[in-house]
């Protein structure tokens, strides 16, 4: 488990581009070490946001798109094409303008694919996907994602876990079927926290005001049932990623005030 650590950006436009060149680099140096990269994409306002500014950067090029697996933290289990399933936020934000090998663009099923609307089928068809890409170096049935992305929901809800569901609580299956979420729609899939627990690192994003409640509330120490962000941590790096309205109600040993 690594310790969080914080970055706090002046305004949600500037986190979100200080955010994409940060990705930047980490997929850089991936495919420069390694050969490729994988990511994970969160959805919700600040994930489409870091992928708008990442779209508008021009050291995009920098990365070589056809060497980088992304996979999803979460999805509405809603028809293909929907407008408010994640995967299709994402491509109107950066994937459809990018050369991405679409093998490599790992979407979570749809509730008018092969499952139908079985989200528990869909999720163990993703988990058996994931379990296919990781390799002897892993750790169990998920590849170690280079960055793992997840918006902090007002509610400290990360990817589809929210406080209290028995999603949170899952302890063996790496994706699971979410049924009754407090924020439409109602039927998700999620990695679970073992799954994003696997990845090198991971980044939450958390801009807004309404985020600061909820970046309190889980960098005080709650426990992950309650507080599912608090439970989101990557094996070598937890970075919290805020603006100043997300952090104004941080305890001041985590963000002590400017100097006047
Ligand atoms: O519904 C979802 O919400 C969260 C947070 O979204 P935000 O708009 O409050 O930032 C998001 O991380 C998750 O992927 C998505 O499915």
């Amino acid at each position: 488990m690594s310790a969080p650590q914080l970055v706090v950006h002046r305004d949600k436009e500037l986190m979100a581009q200080a955010a994409a060149a940060r990705l930047i680099t980490k997929i850089v140096d991936a495919q420069s070490g390694r050969g490729s990269a994988s990511v994970v994409l969160t959805g919700g306002r600040n994930g489409n946001g870091l992928l708008a500014a990442l779209a508008a950067a021009p050291a995009r090029d920098a990365i070589d798109w056809s060497r980088l697996d992304l996979w999803w933290g979460d999805e509405r289990f809603l028809p293909e094409g929907d407008p408010e399933r994640n995967v299709t936020q994402a491509r109107a934000a950066l994937l459809d303008s990018v050369p991405l090998d679409p093998s490599r663009v790992h979407a979570m099923p749809a509730s008018d694919g092969p499952h139908g609307t079985d989200a528990e089928a869909a999720a163990a068809a993703y988990a058996e996907e994931l379990a296919r890409a990781a390799g002897p170096e892993d750790h169990g049935d998920v590849p170690t994602f280079d960055v793992l992305m997840l918006g902090v929901g007002p509610d400290t809800h990360v990817a589809s876990l929210f406080p209290e569901l028995p999603a949170v609580r899952e302890t063996e299956r790496t994706v699971v079927g979410v049924h009754g979420a407090p924020k439409p729609p109602p039927t998700r899939i999620s990695l679970t926290l073992p799954a994003i627990r696997a990845a090198r690192e991971v980044w939450l994003l958390a801009a807004g005001e309404d985020k600061a409640n909820a970046a309190r509330i889980a960098l005080s120490g709650a426990g992950e049932i309650q507080a599912p962000a608090a439970g989101a941590y990557g094996r070598s790096r937890t970075l919290w990623l805020l603006d100043s309205a997300a952090a104004s109600q941080l305890p001041r040993d985590l963000y002590p005030p400017a100097s006047p």
